[in-house]
This record gives C-alpha cells, sequence and structure tokens, in this order.
C-alpha cells in the first residue's frame, strides 16, 4: 500500500455538504463525477496529499442508499493506492480477506478499483486504489 489515496464520506446531499467541506477544508470542490456503476454521485476535495470523497447515491440500489438507510451520514470507506492492484487483490486474498469484486473495476478519478469486505478489516470498509494507466 503506498499511502492512503481518500477517504470517502456517504452523505444525504452533495448540494448541501459539498459548501459545508469548502468551508470546512478552506478548498474548493476540485471535480465531480457520477460513477454509473456504484450508482454514485461524486465530489472530490484535495487535503494534502490525500483527497476527501463525498458521496451521494443516485438510485435506490446504490451501497450508499443502504448504507444511509442503516447508518446515516458519515465515514463509509478508506481507499489506499496500490501500484500493482491484481498482485495487490492476490495477496491479500491469499492472506484470507474477502475481496467484493473478482477483478479490478472502473472508479472514480481515473482509478481501477477493488473493495475488501468490513467483516474482515475491524468493520471498516476498504478500497485498493490504482491509477489507471
Ligand atoms: C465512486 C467510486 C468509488 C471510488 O472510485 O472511490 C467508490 O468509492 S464507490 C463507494 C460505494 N461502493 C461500495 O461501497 C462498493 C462496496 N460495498 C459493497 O459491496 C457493500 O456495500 C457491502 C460492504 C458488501 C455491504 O453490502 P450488503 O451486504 O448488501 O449491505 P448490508 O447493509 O447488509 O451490510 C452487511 C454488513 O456490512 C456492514 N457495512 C456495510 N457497509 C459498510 C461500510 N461502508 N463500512 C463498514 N461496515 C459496513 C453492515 O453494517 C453490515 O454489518 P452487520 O450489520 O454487522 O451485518
Ligand atoms: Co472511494
Amino acid at each position: 500500500m503506498l499511502k492512503v489515496e481518500h477517504i470517502g464520506i456517504a452523505v444525504a446531499s452533495l448540494a448541501d455538504a459539498v459548501p459545508l467541506y469548502e468551508k470546512l477544508l478552506n478548498a474548493p470542490c476540485y471535480k465531480t463525477e457520477t460513477v454509473e456503476s456504484e450508482q454514485v454521485l461524486t465530489a472530490f476535495f484535495r487535503q494534502g496529499d490525500t483527497k476527501i470523497e463525498l458521496l451521494e447515491a443516485t438510485g435506490p440500489g446504490s451501497p450508499i442508499a443502504r448504507f444511509l438507510e442503516k447508518k446515516g451520514a458519515g465515514m463509509h470507506h478508506i481507499a489506499f493506492e496500490v501500484d500493482n492492484i491484481e498482485a495487490e487483490m492476490q495477496r491479500l486474498a491469499a492472506a484470507g480477506f474477502t475481496l467484493l469484486q473478482d477483478k479490478p473495476k472502473p472508479g472514480a478519478d481515473n482509478k481501477l478499483i477493488c473493495f475488501l469486505h468490513p467483516k474482515d478489516t475491524s468493520g471498516v470498509l476498504v478500497e485498493l486504489c490504482q491509477e489507471r494507466r
């Protein structure tokens, strides 16, 4: 793992959360992007060497909609940048972690991503991400 690439935060409304985080961080949102496969609309902020990713659900089948229903708004996942996502997936599977995908899939901000089940990671949803080359 190279670094914490981003922290994902589930929000009910980006229209409310973006101005709030702009005020909190004293920095502008530099990008919004919809990721259809996850049914999410994201908004990104740079924070030093890492990023904050706000996530709003765009449909009832979104993992964010389910999370908001069960737990309410708040920290949703931590994403680690890796150099070789397939090698890291193999290493983690061999170490006994449950991968939520067989293959990396496209994420936001030009990344390939894969999630680990929170039951194996002390209740924290972990995302691996690698820059798409
Ligand atoms: C924008 C794209 C991308 C990026 O590029 O950065 C993203 O970040 S997308 C983010 C949204 N996508 C995902 O979260 C995909 C991965 N998540 C999943 O596959 C599912 O959400 C899940 C983690 C497998 C849970 O789904 P499911 O089993 O259907 O939901 P339950 O509500 O029944 O939860 C089971 C169990 O897991 C706990 N849980 C769920 N979400 C989280 C979470 N974010 N953090 C910690 N724990 C979580 C949930 O509380 C249940 O626990 P128990 O109640 O103890 O059984
Ligand atoms: Co993420």
